[in-house]
Formats: C-alpha cells, sequence, structure tokens
C-alpha cells in the first residue's frame, strides 16, 4: 500500500485484498467504514479508495473535482464501445464533446420542454398497468425507453413486445450482465489477461457480440431519424440538430450515435430501476402507502388527475420519493472515478491512478439513520435530510444519489420530473398489494433480490395492482385518449403491427 495512505486491512502478496473484495453488493461491507473517511484497499497492483464519508465526498469529487474526474479504465467497455460510452469514458476532448452536447437537452429549461411528452407517456403507463396489471415491470421499462427516445430521436415505442424497443432491452440486459463483477477475468487489474486471444476467452467474444447487437440498435436510431430528416419529415428531435450542427459540436456520425445510444441507456435503465423500487416498496410497506394515499386523497382528490404543482402540498409523497432513493440507491457505488494526480485530504494523500468508489450505502449507516433497514418516508418530515434527531449532516444532500463535481448525472432534471409524475400517477391511480399463490397465501417479497451491477434493481418480482376507483379508472381512459395529440408527432415509421396495437388500443377505450 502507498505511503500517505491511512491503514487498511492487512494484504496478501500479488493479490492484496482482492480474496476479501466482495464479488456482489460491495457496498453492504463497507458502510461501516463510514468513521474511516477513506478506506484503501489494494486489488491486485492497483489501489482503491472507498469513500463513506459526505464531507470526503464532497470535499475530493467536488470542490476537487478537477482531480478526481477520470474515470477508470475498463477493458471490457473499451471493447464493446470503443471508448465511446459517455458514462465511463477518460476525462479527456471527447467526454468534454459528449457533455457538452448532452448539456443541450438536460438543463432544466430543455427539460421543461420535455414534461407534455413525460405526462403522455406516464398517462400511458397508467393505461396499460389497467389493461395488463400482471405485466408492471415491462410497461414500465417501455415508458422510461419511449421517453427518451421521443426527445432524442423524436420516435415513441407504443408497447414493449415492439420488436427494436424488445433488442434494446435484450442487449442491455446482457451488457449489464457483462459488467457485473466477475463476469470476465480481472483483466484491469492483470492487463497481460488482454492477450488472450480471442478464441479462448468467451468474453471477449461476448463482448464483440453485445457490440454488434449495440450499435444495430444506436445506428438504427439514428439512421432513422437521418432517412426522416432526408425525406423533408423532420420533427425538431435533438439528434436532428445534433446532426444539422455536428460541425459546431465537433462531432462525426461514430461519435453523435454513441451519444444518442448511451443517452438512452443511462435514462432509461436508472429510472426504470426506480420505480421498480417504488412499486416493490409500495406493496412491502403497506402503512406507508396508506398515508401516500391519504394525502394525495386529501390534495388531488378523485376527479383530476395530479399535476407536479400538487406535490408542493404533499410533504408525506416528498418524503416517500426520498426514501425509495435512500432505501435502495439506483446507483450504490455511484460509479467508479480515478485520480488524475495525487489528492491531499485530512493529512492522507491518494494517489495518482486510485479508483475512488463513493459508498452510496451510507445512507444505511445506523449511526445517521433510525432504523435504516426499513422503509420510513416520514423520517423526511422531522428533518430534510432524513436522519436522526440530532445528527446534522449538511453535506448528505438527498441529490447525494446523482453523483458530484464534473462526472455528476446530467440526467438529474430529467428524472426527477419522470419520477415525480410517475409516483403520484401510480399512487392518485392504484392500490398494490401483495399477489396470492395458488394455494391462496400471500407471496412474501424479499426487498433485498436486486441486481449486481453499476446500477442495481429488483428482480422481477409479482404483486398485485388494481384501481382505486371505477372513476379513477375512466378517468385514466379518456386522458389517454386525449394523449394521442402529443403522440401525434412521435408516431412515424412505426411497423404495421404497431400501428394496428396503438389503434385497437385508442377504439377499444374509447
Ligand atoms: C434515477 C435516475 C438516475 C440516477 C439515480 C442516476 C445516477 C447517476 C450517477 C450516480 C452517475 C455518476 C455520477 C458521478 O460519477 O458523480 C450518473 C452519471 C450519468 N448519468 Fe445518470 N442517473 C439517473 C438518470 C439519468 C438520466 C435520465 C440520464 C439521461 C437522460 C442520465 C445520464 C447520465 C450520464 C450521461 C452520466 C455520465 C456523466 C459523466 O460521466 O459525465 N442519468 N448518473
Amino acid at each position: 500500500r502507498e505511503d500517505g495512505l491511512p491503514p487498511g486491512p492487512p494484504t496478501i502478496p500479488l493479490l492484496g485484498n482482492l480474496h476479501m473484495f466482495p464479488s456482489e453488493f460491495a457496498y453492504h461491507k463497507y458502510v461501516s467504514s463510514r468513521r474511516c473517511v477513506c478506506c484503501p484497499l489494494k486489488l491486485g497492483p492497483g489501489t482503491i479508495i472507498v469513500l463513506s464519508d459526505p464531507a470526503a465526498v464532497k470535499e475530493l469529487l467536488g470542490r476537487r473535482g478537477a482531480n478526481t474526474a477520470d474515470r477508470p479504465s475498463m477493458q471490457v467497455e473499451e471493447l464493446v464501445t470503443g471508448g465511446l460510452n459517455m458514462v465511463l469514458a477518460h476525462y479527456g476532448e471527447c467526454w468534454r464533446t459528449f457533455r457538452r452536447t448532452a448539456h443541450a437537452i438536460l438543463t432544466p429549461q430543455a427539460v421543461a420542454q420535455h414534461l407534455s411528452i413525460q405526462r403522455a407517456e406516464a398517462t400511458h403507463l397508467l393505461h396499460d398497468i389497467l389493461g395488463r396489471p400482471e405485466s408492471f415491470y415491462t410497461h414500465i421499462q417501455r415508458f422510461t425507453y419511449s421517453v427518451i427516445v421521443s426527445v432524442l430521436y423524436g420516435k415513441r415505442a407504443p408497447r414493449y413486445e415492439a420488436p427494436e424497443t424488445v433488442a434494446f432491452f435484450d442487449y442491455e440486459c446482457q451488457y449489464e450482465r457483462l459488467l457485473e463483477p466477475g463476469a470476465a477475468p480481472p483483466v484491469d487489474m492483470f492487463p497481460i489477461l488482454k492477450l488472450v486471444p480471442e478464441r479462448w476467452a468467451k468474453w471477449k467474444r461476448n463482448c464483440r457480440r453485445i457490440r454488434n447487437l449495440q450499435r444495430a440498435v444506436y445506428f438504427g436510431l439514428l439512421d432513422e431519424t437521418v432517412g426522416r430528416m432526408r425525406s423533408g419529415s423532420a420533427n425538431g428531435s435533438y439528434m436532428e440538430e445534433v446532426l444539422e450542427r455536428q460541425e459546431e459540436f465537433g462531432m462525426d456520425r461514430e461519435m453523435i450515435g454513441y451519444l444518442g445510444g448511451v443517452l438512452v441507456e443511462a435514462g432509461a435503465a436508472t429510472t426504470y430501476s426506480y420505480l421498480h423500487t417504488l412499486v416493490l416498496c409500495l406493496v412491502a410497506y403497506p402503512d406507508a402507502q396508506k398515508k401516500a394515499h391519504e394525502e394525495i386523497d386529501c390534495v388531488v382528490g378523485e376527479h383530476r388527475m395530479p399535476t407536479l404543482d400538487d406535490l408542493e402540498q404533499m410533504p408525506f409523497i416528498r418524503g416517500l420519493i426520498l426514501e425509495v432513493h435512500r432505501f435502495r440507491p439506483v446507483v450504490p457505488l455511484l460509479v467508479p472515478r480515478e485520480a488524475l494526480a495525487p489528492v491531499e485530504y485530512k493529512g492522507y494523500t491518494i494517489p495518482k491512478g486510485a479508483t475512488i468508489f463513493v459508498n452510496a450505502w451510507i445512507f444505511h449507516d445506523p449511526a445517521l439513520y433510525d432504523d435504516p433497514e426499513n422503509f420510513v418516508p416520514d423520517r423526511y418530515l422531522m428533518n430534510e435530510n432524513g436522519t436522526k434527531p440530532g445528527i446534522i449532516c449538511p453535506d448528505l444532500e438527498p441529490d447525494f444519489i446523482f453523483g458530484l463535481g464534473r462526472r455528476s448525472c446530467p440526467g438529474i432534471h430529467l428524472a426527477h420530473n419522470s419520477i415525480n409524475i410517475n409516483v403520484t400517477y401510480l399512487l392518485w391511480a392504484f392500490n398494490f398489494n401483495t399477489d396470492i399463490d395458488a394455494a391462496g397465501d400471500p407471496i412474501k417479497l424479499d426487498t433485498s433480490a436486486y441486481s449486481n451491477g453499476v446500477a442495481t434493481g429488483p428482480r422481477p418480482f409479482k404483486c398485485r395492482i388494481t384501481p382505486r376507483s371505477a372513476e379513477k379508472a375512466e378517468i385514466i381512459r379518456r386522458e389517454f385518449l386525449e394523449a394521442a395529440d402529443t403522440f401525434s408527432k412521435f408516431e412515424f415509421g412505426l411497423s404495421a403491427e404497431d400501428k394496428e396495437y396503438v389503434a385497437k388500443s385508442r377504439a377499444h377505450t374509447g
């Protein structure tokens, strides 16, 4: 271990602490190291720092962010995207170009223009759940994908089963698995492993396969947009603007394809994982659901759907939104950083090249939160950060889970809007209950059954979702028909099956 680091766990030759680093859910383990400011580990020849102290995170990623804005090299990622994934790209000119260009659609002002799409798609989600509640899991996925492809490519996804939507979720699922710890040998720690020829390295063949699937989706969407522009039917989508101004932005076709595709991935997967967790918590914690229902009934009532302004008067539901983030953060170790230069902090020196993880599982630290393993939205009514009485932790802001500094999440405003709209719509519309098995017994949910990637979400689960009243069901049908006006701009180039599906769902509802 390098000089200047605080003491860490004892190492063994060659492997360092690799033998003791959990291959699953590493964030659970390091929550207890909060008081250690930064916990250093040796993984092979590399140094890993796990930050579990909010003040250290704010200082090192925020104020001193210029030296912690890189991402570690990931061979798997390199083989799949050629280094063109903005989320994982090294801190350099290419990343800057991506970030600058993405900024244009993700500012609070730009995001306000996408609200009508988000509302219409959230209404579609309610309608989908009304029709086939047992498929809520994929309905939610369709929602997040459709919002982001509408914004970026001006083309929506009216049903999950459409071949291009299925193609997206199919490769995305395989790609996530490929990035899970243990899916490939530790090539980044032991670079000699990179030399193993592809015919003996299954992981390399997987990278190539997923690269091809991913490129088919990314460039399929892009080519369709180009075709639409050429035929004079541009509809003002963001990618059209990027294509028109590509010289000014400094982007070539390859970069444009990856910019759009990566934004679709980053935007869809995180938001649907959050919404899946929301449903899981509502089912698993009926008392919290009951309080939320009482509040929304009081503010919104029976005869109209909620608006974003209603949230101002719903402190419990605002707390519930934060509690979902705290209880099961979507990106529990954020996205790893790499130190670009030695960084001094409180007498220690984090060496250049060290990988830095931020442990968002500090939201489960019993020193900070009462009863952290339970879902308790009320904690935010007593204190805006939800911490226990007497604990003031100004560095632990609720948006902590979106990262900090130069690499913080640029999609935060879009995400907040999707989350706020859906939480209020879903609570207003439905009751969420445990499902019953063949013997008539309630199926108990496991609130810890989560996937194990950079971003995590609940594994598919069953529950029973029913409309809260016949009047609400009727309002949903009516609003769904009215949303057709908003959708019409984005319903181009649909396959014959999609067109038929859209026509049927509207005729049936009407
Ligand atoms: C619940 C929703 C979301 C959560 C919890 C989330 C969380 C995060 C986190 C933790 C990071 C890494 C931050 C860091 O290193 O400091 C990140 C990066 C990123 N997110 Fe999000 N995100 C969400 C939604 C979105 C959406 C909707 C989009 C796009 C439309 C998006 C696009 C990105 C991109 C492009 C990056 C990489 C930024 C960079 O490296 O420069 N995210 N996100």
